[in-house]
Formats: structure tokens, sequence, C-alpha cells
């Protein structure tokens, strides 16, 4: 199967000389995987992800999305793909929230009552119909997150790029987000690249991380091979999400439980292993639980 995506050793030089490579592993993305790219400030991210969509245009080195180079194809390849930007101000353009959910379909010609649904549905799944009348440049940073990512889905596009789209997310919001997200992969089959600084997220929405240091992409695996990989977490400067490594831990002291991808999973294999160890105990606290309500 051929990849989406397909980057190799690129090579680009930002206008005041500075000088980005981006090698080692290729970078592949094939159809319907979830990929993360972590690494640290400065590594290559947004310089790969920009790429990607055609927005800069290498000096040297391979960049194909579906066989096409974007920067040559750009209208394209953005027909294809949903963005969201690290800054969302930079793509929020309507003079309304809705208009600027709406602004791609009514780009496309689609009919008024058409748009008008569209809009409107993905305003409810992401928690914000109540604001399509307000000024985008008077929400809040969390709100204008919801509203790109609104504007980069309504036309329910092939792949969706995120740069730190958890940044300034609440915490309802942002288990929402993860959500949601895994929904659009699932139920929509859309490939979703997504670069975070938010570690603990990683498990729930990685089939596969790609961990950039310095330009040099060094490493490539699922979340467990990753964090397991201590030298390339040390040296990307990374740190595991907290339940990897607590039940990292566990495992290498013989208490192999696996690792969970979140906080439902974890409280899941400690619940099983309480009751197996002591069933009646359970009841015992249970009981004392209920008399204190009374
Ligand atoms: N417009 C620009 N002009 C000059 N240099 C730039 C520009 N954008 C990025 N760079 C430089 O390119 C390198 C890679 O930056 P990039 O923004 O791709 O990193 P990043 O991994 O996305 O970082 P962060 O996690 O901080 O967002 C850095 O050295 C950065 O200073």
């Amino acid at each position: 199967m051929e990849p989406l995506i397909k980057v190799q050793c690129l090579k680009h030089i930002y206008p005041d000389k500075t000088e980005v490579n981006i090698c080692g592993l290729n970078f592949e993305v094939f159809k319907g995987e979830r990929i993360v790219i972590l690494g640290p400030n400065g590594a290559g991210k947004t310089t790969l992800l920009s790429h990607i969509l055609g927005l800069l245009k290498p000096v040297d080195g391979i960049v194909e999305v579906m066989g096409l180079q974007p920067s040559k194809n750009f209208n394209t390849i953005r027909k294809k793909i949903g963005v969201v930007f690290q800054n969302a101000d930079e793509q929020i353009i309507g003079p309304r929230v809705y208009d600027d959910i709406a602004f791609t379909p009514r780009n496309e010609g689609l009919s008024k009552n058409e748009i008008d649904e569209m809009v409107r549905n993905v305003a409810e799944s992401l928690g914000i119909a109540d604001i399509l009348e307000k000024i985008p440049h008077y929400l809040s940073g969390g709100q204008k997150k919801k509203v790109a990512l609104a504007g980069s889905i309504v036309m329910m596009p092939e792949i969706l790029i995120m740069d730190e789209p958890f940044e300034s997310l609440d915490p309802k919001s942002k288990t929402e987000m993860v959500s949601l997200l895994n929904h659009l992969n699932s139920a929509h089959g859309i490939t979703t690249i997504t670069t975070t600084h938010d570690i603990n997220v990683v498990p729930e929405i990685a089939d596969k991380i790609y961990v950039i240091d310095s330009g040099n992409i060094i490493a490539a695996g699922s979340p467990m091979e990753i964090f397991s990989n201590v030298d390339v977490i040390k040296r990307a400067k990374l740190e595991p999400p907290i339940l990897t490594e607590l039940f990292s831990r566990l495992e290498r002291k013989g208490y192999g439980l696996g690792i969970p991808k979140n906080m439902e999973e974890a409280e899941n294999i400690l619940l099983n292993i309480l009751e197996e160890i002591n069933p009646q105990e359970k009841k015992y606290h249970h009981a004392v639980k209920l008399k204190a309500i009374d």
C-alpha cells in the first residue's frame, strides 16, 4: 500500500537563512492512521507540517501528499486536508463564527440549507453552537481553537493536521476534543496528524508516533514502543505519560498489567486486581460507604 504522505530528507531555508533539515527516518503516513509528532521546541514539527500543507517549498528532498507535490498543487491538496494551526487567530477570517465555519462550504457553492445544517452539526459536536453569532476576535483562546477545528472538519477532509490542538483547552474540552478526534477517525476514516506537548493525551490519540529532535526523525513506533525507549525519551527531552510511566515501573518489578491508554483503562485494571485479591473487602467498603451516606 502506498502512503498518503511521504517525506524524505527535506531541506528548507527560511528567508532569514535559517536552514532546517528534516532527515533521518522517512516520514510516512498511511490512510486511517492516527499520527502524533513529538519533539522539543524548535525541533522542526511545524516546518514539516507546513511543507505537507504546501505552505512552504523544500529546496531539497521529497514531500508528497497523495502522490502530488503540495507546493505545486496547493489547491488540490488543500481540498483534502483540514488544518488547525498552532495560532488559531491566523486562520479565523469570518466576521461571525458562523461565517467562518461556513467559509469552505460556501466556496464550494453548496446550498444555504446544506451549509446551515453542516455548520450547526459541527458546532454542536464541538459544543460551540451557542457562540455562532459571536465575533471571533473576542473569543477565548480555547473557543478559537474549537472554531478553527470546526472550520477544518466541516467538509470532512481525508486528512486532518493539527499543530498543538489542545493548547488553551480546559480539561473537559480536552477530553471532548480527544473523543471527537477519535470519532472522526473511526467513523469517517479521517487520517489525523497531530503535534502536541501534552504528553498524557498521546496514548489516546496515536497509533504511531514520530519523534523529531533538531530536525532528525530519530524514532517511529507505537506509543508503547516509543515511551519504553529510554534513549529516545532522553534524547528528545520527553517525559513519558504518567500512566505509562507508572505501569511500566510495575512491569519492571514483575507486575505486567499492560499499559493503559487513559484513566478509565487504568481504573479497570486496578479494580479487576482489587476484586481478585479480596472481593469481600470491596463489599465491606461498599457497605461502609452506604452507611456513611445514610
Ligand atoms: N519563519 C521562520 N523564519 C526563520 N526561522 C524559522 C521560521 N519558522 C521556524 N524557524 C526556525 O526553524 C526551526 C524549526 O522550527 P519549528 O517551528 O518547525 O519547530 P517546532 O518543532 O514546531 O517547535 P515548537 O514545539 O516550539 O512549536 C527553529 O530553529 C525555528 O527557529
